[in-house]
């Protein structure tokens, strides 16, 4: 059973422990003053050629990381011991230290080494070899508190590990940003952070069970384990939104772990940022794997067969295109390459051929009737002379133009006979949900479909390679222009000719093939980088937070970027507040990924407290999804509690607010998204540091949000207007109602203009 030591009364073995924990920051700045002089050295290398170049910037990349990883060590770096029947005590930490003693136990066991494991899974049931479990809490360098539990005594407790310890984490005010769990990961989800890499894990969790907390420690853990192969293909973990990943943007840093790319789903086309916003049903229908096919239908539409001859002059010469003319072009080139823009030259060249060949009938034929006058050489010149006509340039363009994703999706979105030429089985209203002004900006639901649309058109890089080709022959004739110099100077410099020939010259050692790759710049981003600047980047495993919101075609997305389906996917299906977003894991990923994939649930909560959980599982019975309520860890401080206010609710959540501004810790006004700006409005007015939208910040005072915005976030003090509105409003009424109720850490308020939701007849 867990003993607790009041910090009034010091535990006896505190100084003790104080001492231990002095030697570790002693190992641990000794260890940092070392990275820092390694750094330092290989800074100061000279890099004489681009080979010592790249091994110096690999060098000062690594010392670089590792004296950010022992920096974040700094903060928590001993979490506890584990008292083992046979071998004596153990020491769990942010990161392993090594001992004096290089035979026997690390000074400090990194959390993620399996030695650690027992410290997170034993219980008195299975104690695993551990007769003691010990929490240790420092504040800076100080040992302030032990909290110890006897496993030895085989009596079960409340199935927590270190419950003492995390009740005492989970009651710390809120500070608007996330923070790690490594002292007191529980059993439960330990298994899930450890689990094998290989294809897609699912996590079904109910809101505060630590998907979050889980799924980022997971990210670290497997940095540990696999840390060369992920170092190499990187990490990326995928959030809903910025304001998401804002708050979750220190865990994995505080974990040392600086090198994973963290992207909302906007961002996942390298070079565009998508926040523009759109209607749940435009999303949806966006979303539908259905838009395959209507991608590849606006393809194939703007390649063109006009329904009547068209004609070009050619130096005064009309020439005449017939419609099977383009239709045979348009057939050979389909055949020639399934891409679009790479199609496009073999279109192009039918075209000119064609073009040249009326042209050559045209000013060759024989006026005494006889055969063609042109000979070869006459027929060449012909086909330059017509390719090079800007008239026929045009005309091909017309044909068949090159398209980027961007003009594709931006000339079929702004014109309504395009879409009905691209859905042909679609009805007038979803053909209008696509329809929108040219030019407006693109959300995120346009990220999968420009990305889709960019595998369909390929990208024509001829020109480019062959720039890189020319390039190349010219640093080569530099190189040899190099060596030939240096290869004529050496006699002038040396008269004894003997000397002369046992010298090397530069020549004997490299060539100029070798010289001309070492004048090549090296690429010196980080992997993170290089992942985020290259759509054909290829990751070594993505996790996906609040994964439920994900549409049919993000997922798609987002396994194209992860070819070998190593995903950690963490969400709530009973939390899904988008149209195209998960109702069944099973049907959501079978599309994408077949069998590979298994499911583990998460089942306590340890953010919403039970008198708090008990409103928001009646909202979530009420949804009939038939999903149960996780069980809460601990009950409120202050009951749950509700409000008629009456027409005048933006003023009232004012005052409320006012008062719940002053208790440590955050705040939020959750509210129906036609209310964001009246209330927001309202609050502003009374108190300062509101923000209101996707950017709020509630590390600088209240923030008055909707319920999508609020997803994934947790706050000390939630109040919630008018619940029915919500329920109404939202395309998942429920959802959104159920994930508004469970953002609370401490207390929750909610104020209603009119009657009560059914639903929330507990606050009644
Ligand atoms: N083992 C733990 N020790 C301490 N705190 C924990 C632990 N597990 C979860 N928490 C805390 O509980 C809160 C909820 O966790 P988290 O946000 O990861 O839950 P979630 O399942 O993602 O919730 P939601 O579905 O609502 O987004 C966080 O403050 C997190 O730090």
């Amino acid at each position: 059973m867990p003993t607790t030591q009041p910090e009034l009364v010091p535990h006896p073995e505190i100084a003790a422990e104080q001492q231990y924990v002095q030697e570790l920051y002693g190992r641990l700045d000794a260890a940092r003053n070392l990275a820092a002089q390694r750094l330092k050295q290989a800074i100061s290398w000279p890099a004489v050629d681009p080979q010592a170049l790249q091994e110096r910037d690999a060098t000062v990349r690594f010392q670089t990381e590792r004296v950010t990883a022992l920096d974040a060590a700094e903060a928590g770096l001993c979490v506890g011991r584990i008292d083992r029947t046979e071998d004596g005590p153990l020491y769990i930490g942010r990161i392993g230290l090594a001992a004096d003693d290089a035979g026997g136990d690390p000074a400090l066991v990194d959390w993620r080494a399996p030695a650690a494991r027992p410290f997170y899974t034993a219980t008195p049931v299975q104690p695993l070899g551990v007769d003691r479990r010990r929490h240790i809490r420092t504040r800076g360098r100080t040992v302030v508190r032990l909290d110890d539990e006897v496993l030895a005594d085989g009596v079960a407790g409340s199935g927590l590990t270190g419950e003492a310890a995390l009740l005492d984490a989970l009651d710390t005010a809120r500070t608007g940003r996330m923070t790690d769990i490594v002292r007191t990961i529980q059993a439960e989800q330990d298994r899930i952070i450890r689990a094998d890499d290989r294809g897609v894990l699912v996590v079904q969790g109910g809101p505060g069970t630590g998907k979050t907390a889980v799924a980022l420690h997971r990210a670290a853990y497997l940095l540990y384990t696999h840390r060369e192969r992920l170092a190499r293909r990187g990490l990326l973990v995928v959030g809903p939104t910025p304001t998401f990943l804002r708050y979750i943007a220190d865990v994995l840093p505080s974990l040392g772990e600086t090198g994973v790319l963290l992207a909302g789903l906007g961002q996942l086309r390298p070079g565009l940022d998508a926040r523009g916003t759109e209607s749940a049903e435009a999303a949806a229908v966006k979303g539908g794997l259905g838009m395959i096919e209507v991608l590849a239908a606006a393809v194939a539409d703007r390649q063109v067969v006009p329904d009547r001859p068209v004609e070009v002059t050619v130096d005064g010469f009309a020439l005449r295109l017939r419609p099977i003319d383009v239709r045979r072009a348009q057939n050979t080139a389909r055949k020639a390459d399934r891409l679009h823009n790479l199609a496009r030259a073999v279109f192009a060249r039918r075209i000119v051929d064609t073009l040249t060949k009326r042209y050559t009938e045209r000013i060759g034929a024989d006026v005494r009737g006889g055969g063609n006058l042109l000979d070869r050489e006459d027929v060449a010149s012909l086909r330059k002379e017509v390719a090079a006509e800007p008239a026929v340039r045009l005309l091909i363009d017309d044909l068949w133009p090159v398209l980027t994703p961007e003009r594709l999706l931006g000339e079929l979105f702004a014109d309504p006979a395009r879409i009905a030429a691209a859905t042909p089985d679609w009805s007038d209203a979803d053909r209008a949900l696509l329809h929108r002004p040219r030019g407006a900006a693109w959300t995120p639901a346009d990220v999968p479909l420009l990305e889709e649309a960019e595998e369909l058109l390929g990208f024509d890089d001829s020109a480019q390679r062959a720039r890189a080709e020319r390039d190349r022959r010219r640093r080569l004739a530099e190189a040899q222009e190099t060596l030939d110099v240096l290869h004529g100077s050496r006699s002038v410099d040396l008269e004894d000719e003997h000397l002369e020939a046992e010298v090397l010259s530069a020549g004997d050692l490299i060539d100029a093939e070798q010289l001309a790759e070492r004048q090549q710049t090296v690429d010196s981003r980080t992997t993170a980088e290089r992942a985020a600047a290259d759509r054909t980047w290829t990751f070594g495993h993505v996790v996906v937070d609040e994964a439920q919101e994900l549409s049919p075609m993000a997922w798609r997305l987002l396994v194209r970027r992860c070819p070998t389906r190593s995903m950690t996917a963490v969400g709530d299906l009973a939390q899904t507040g988008t149209l195209a977003g998960a109702s069944r894991w099973e049907e959501t990923l079978r599309p994408h990924v077949g069998d590979a994939w298994r499911l583990e649930e998460l089942t306590v909560n340890y953010r919403t407290p039970a008198e708090i959980m008990a409103v928001a599982a009646d909202v979530l019975a009420a949804g009939g999804t038939g999903a149960t309520a996780p069980r809460s860890v601990r009950p409120a401080t202050e009951d749950p509690w509700a409000e008629l206010t009456g027409p005048g609710v933006a003023v009232r959540v004012a005052e409320v607010t006012a008062g719940l501004a002053q208790h440590e810790g955050t705040t939020a006004v959750i509210v129906p998204a036609s209310r964001v700006a009246e209330v927001a409005a309202a609050v502003s007015e009374r108190v300062s540091g509101v923000s209101s939208g996707p950017a709020a910040d509630s590390s600088l005072g209240p923030v008055v949000i909707t319920p999508a915005e609020a997803k994934g976030l947790e706050f000390d003090s939630v109040l919630v207007v008018d619940p029915q509105r919500m329920l109404d409003e939202g395309v998942r009424g429920h959802n959104d109602l159920y994930v508004a109720l469970t953002r609370a850490t401490q207390r929750l308020g909610v104020l209603s203009p009119g009657e009560l939701p059914e639903e929330l007849s507990r606050l009644a």
